[in-house]
């Protein structure tokens, strides 16, 4: 009996072995060419059977049509109308580019579920946002690492806190009044592009409130000029390593220059905290938290009681720019073509203006003038309703997420909460492609349903200058609406959405800045 079974091992053995070796040899006759069609036509099918299984029952297309890279050269180059006819496809839709899945939420509720689920995502970068802003920084911590350093910076854009900021923003304001009125002479009041002219006023606003004087108006103006080449390295698919000359590789130049930079202002921020010094500035309020908890112990001061470095700080007011730059700009772009578009709107903000200041010129900025802004913050906000600036947030997505009863979002997925179809609710905003700043009043059904305000999202990553945008802009609104007379030429352009990061219009915004009388409303060429 054991000869038997011996022999049948062995019969096995020797049939596996010559199996094996006509494998082996009929691998060898194939041509090198048959081998690697061979592997593509594998790729191939696994790329379309894996598409199909993360892909289930939800929306998206039937196959991968462009094979492996899917929609890339699409995403190269973005539709607003295209990611609208994708939100309307289905409340879950998906795509596939290269190896990532992507799932696309549209309504609300899905929305919010998404970007309140810590447990399952967390925000997804681009590969390259991790080696411009440095894996060191906050913005990628996650979890309860998260949580509490978000803790210690919501101290810096409280109301109090953003009252101590409004003074420098005034000089930045005025000085930018002079400079929009001098930059129209050039071409005789003639409305010209000022796409840019915005990009580089809320760049010096920003910087104005995050470093106040420590940084330089040089300082200021190479950081607002270079700025847009860190928006363009931030692609959706990068070569892997930074090459020389390469847009990353001038995204990330341009990203340390100003990182030194604010390394610089962050020490002598904290030698004039420890002089005594009265804060004036975003650092200066963190310095000064750092500074006076040594002599507290509540839980809040514990958050201060290390020393944060000159780098640390400086990499935290780069996300702040980084975070700010490109929706701050989109929402200026908007707001001055909307309210010049429409005089009944430009003189209600007139008016209003007047009567906070009770017609005095001379009134500063502070966080009560503001509060009596109710037109003019209303303008802000519906704004940022009709045009929200950022239109999707992407996260990732770290353990199987059953996002509906029927529909459980991969491992590894990337899980795109919309804010721009909520935001569009028929339900909640009447006319809803109407602007109609009216629709913010006190105890209104816009105002009291707060679910479907999600321009700067919810849950544990909701925007951090919330507050501080609101504020910032009713305030420049205000005074530019007081000492400027502003024309909008509308091309056909002006109301198409350009997407480049955030939204503008696609016209980059033609304008004309006047000076004007704020009493008599003179204007002055
Ligand atoms: C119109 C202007 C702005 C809009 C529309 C906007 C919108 C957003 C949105 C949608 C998010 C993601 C929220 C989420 O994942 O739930 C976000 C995050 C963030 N925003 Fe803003 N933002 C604006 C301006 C600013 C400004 C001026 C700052 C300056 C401090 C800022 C700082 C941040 C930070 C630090 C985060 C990340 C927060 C975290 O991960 O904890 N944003 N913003």
């Amino acid at each position: 009996m054991a000869e038997v079974i011996v022999n049948r091992v062995a019969q096995n053995a020797t049939d596996a072995i010559i199996q094996n070796q006509s494998v082996l040899s009929s691998i060898q006759e194939m041509s090198y060419w048959k081998i690697f069609f061979t592997f593509i036509s594998v790729v191939l099918v696994w790329d379309q059977v894996s598409y199909q299984i993360k892909k289930g029952s939800i929306a998206g297309p039937r196959f991968k049509f462009y094979p492996i890279i899917g929609p890339f050269l699409e995403s190269l180059d973005p539709k607003f109308e295209e990611y609208k006819a994708k939100w309307d496809s289905g409340e879950l839709s998906c795509v596939s580019i290269f190896h990532k899945f992507v799932v696309i939420a549209s309504t609300r509720d899905l929305s919010r579920k998404i970007l309140q689920a810590p447990k399952y995502v967390k925000p997804c970068v681009v590969d390259v946002a991790i080696k411009i802003l440095r894996p060191s920084n906050w913005v990628f911590l996650d979890g309860k690492a998260h949580t509490d350093y978000r803790r210690s910076l919501n101290g810096l854009f409280t109301k109090a806190a953003l009252a101590k900021y409004l003074p420098s923003q005034e000089k930045i304001m005025d000085k930018y009044i002079e400079k929009f009125v001098e930059f129209s002479k050039e071409t005789d009041y003639e409305p010209r592009v000022f796409f840019h002219e915005m990009r580089e006023i809320l760049c010096a606003l920003s910087l104005g409130s995050f470093c106040g004087d420590w940084i330089t108006e040089d300082q200021v103006r190479g950081i607002a000029d270079d700025y847009y080449l860190v928006t363009a390295a931030l692609e959706l698919v990068n070569f892997p390593i930074i090459l020389p000359f390469t847009k990353t590789w001038y995204g990330k130049r341009t990203a340390d220059a100003a990182m030194k930079i604010f390394e610089n202002c962050a020490q002598m921020s904290k030698d004039y905290i420890a002089k005594g010094g009265e804060p004036k500035c975003v650092m200066d309020a963190w310095c000064k938290l750092m500074h006076d908890a040594k002599y507290k112990n509540d839980e809040d001061s514990r958050l201060f009681h290390r020393e944060f470095s000159n780098k640390e700080i400086s990499e935290a007011i780069f996300t702040f720019l980084f975070a700010s730059q490109d929706a701050s700009s989109s929402l200026a772009c908007w707001l001055f073509q909307i309210v010049a578009d429409r005089p009944d709107v430009l003189q209600k903000i007139r008016e209003e203006q007047l009567a906070v200041r009770n017609n005095d010129m001379n009134t500063e900025l502070t966080i009560d003038l503001i509060e009596k802004m109710e037109y003019t913050s209303m303008v802000v906000k519906e704004t940022l309703r009709y045009r929200p600036p950022v239109l999707m947030v992407p996260y990732v997505v770290k353990n199987n997420f059953p996002v509906t009863p029927s529909y459980t979002a991969p491992k590894g997925a990337m899980l795109i909460s919309t804010l721009y179809p909520s935001l569009h609710d028929p339900e909640v905003y009447d006319d809803p492609e109407e602007f109609i700043p009216e629709r913010w009043v006190e105890g209104s059904k816009a105002n009291d349903n707060k679910k479907n305000w999600l321009v700067f999202g919810c849950g544990p990553h909701v925007c951090l200058g919330q507050t501080y945008v609101l504020i910032t802009f009713a305030a420049l609104l205000g005074k530019f609406a007081l000492h400027t007379e502003f024309e909008h030429k509308v091309t056909p352009l002006s109301e198409k959405i350009k997407v480049f990061a955030t939204i503008f219009p696609k016209d980059d915004l033609f304008m004309s800045f006047k000076k004007r009388d704020p009493i008599t409303g003179e204007v002055t060429e």
